[in-house]
């Protein structure tokens, strides 16, 4: 089966499908850090999120309970009709590459990991590093490749799967500005092509309009969700939305909500 699906124009916000919710979710760590409270986000196919927030709100604590790598205190994630092996693909700041490993071999982990022989994925391994611009790298070793590259590697290895849902939590945060807006344009074309749904995690309000089309705005101490804004503008976006009016509204919209969030409303 292919990565890329057929292309074609997203559903309205409000009209896309339930992927999964997180109802009321609380995390208390140590009996006493509680890092979310009563946290509600409606999750839809094809939905591009970005939770936006101060240090510490609980960004990436959302992230990994979504992911299942730790159990809410309270509360519920449930996933549209269940959630089936393989729905979720997940790619952190540090790319995390085995070095002894090539970039192909990289990539083919997580069939690797269900007992999949290399050569039996080949295909798709291939399929997925030509997405992301790196099919004459198969044979290269991490250390060969610049930091871009590197994170390219992590997202083809979370996308090889075929993931309903790819979690991405500040995957270019350690990234110089040029890789990042290469990244950011790449990403849009990427999700487009393989038409998955994206949760990501940034502190910035400039990437989180350009990529998304809902910002989730959430604020510390307890973290929670403040607000959320709606970034209603087409795909793909390119340097002209960068540029746009538009793009500059939407910013200014997003940064008054961070401002809210972080005590000190415009
Ligand atoms: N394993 C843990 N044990 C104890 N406290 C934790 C743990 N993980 C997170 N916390 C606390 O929970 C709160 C939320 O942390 P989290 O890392 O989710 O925030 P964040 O919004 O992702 O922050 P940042 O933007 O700095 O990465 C913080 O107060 C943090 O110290």
């Amino acid at each position: 089966m292919s990565l890329v699906t057929t292309p074609g124009a997203l559903a309205p916000l409000n009209e896309r499908p339930r992927l999964l919710t997180m109802d009321r979710v609380d995390k208390v760590f140590g009996g006493d850090v509680v890092a979310l409270r009563g946290m509600h986000l409606d999750v839809n196919e094809g939905d591009f999120i970005s939770l936006l927030g101060p240090s510490g709100c609980g960004k990436s604590t959302a992230l990994r309970l979504i992911a299942g790598l730790m159990q809410p205190t309270a509360g519920r994630i449930d996933w549209e009709g269940g959630q089936h092996r393989g729905d979720l693909g997940v790619v952190f700041q540090e790319p995390t590459l085995m070095p002894w490993a090539t970039v192909a071999q990289n990539v083919s982990l997580p069939f690797r990991l269900r007992g999949k022989s290399h050569s039996s994925v080949r295909d798709d391994v291939k399929e997925a590093l030509d997405l992301v611009g790196l099919g004459k790298f198969a044979n290269s070793y991490p250390r060969e490749l610049s930091g871009g590259m590197k994170m390219r590697v992590s997202i083809a290895r979370a996308m090889v799967t075929h993931p309903r849902l790819i979690l991405m939590d500040e995957p270019f945060a350690a990234l110089d500005e040029i890789t990042r807006f290469k990244l950011n344009n790449d990403l849009l074309e990427l999700k487009q092509k393989i038409g998955c749904t994206v949760i990501f995690v940034t502190h910035s309000v400039f990437e989180s309009v350009f990529l998304s089309d809902r910002i989730v705005v959430m604020a510390a101490r307890p973290g929670r969700v403040i607000r959320e804004v709606q970034v209603d503008e087409p795909y793909p976006r390119d340097e002209d939305f960068r540029t746009s009016a538009d793009y500059a509204a939407h910013c200014r919209a997003a940064s008054d909500a961070l401002h809210e969030a972080m005590g000190d409303a415009a």
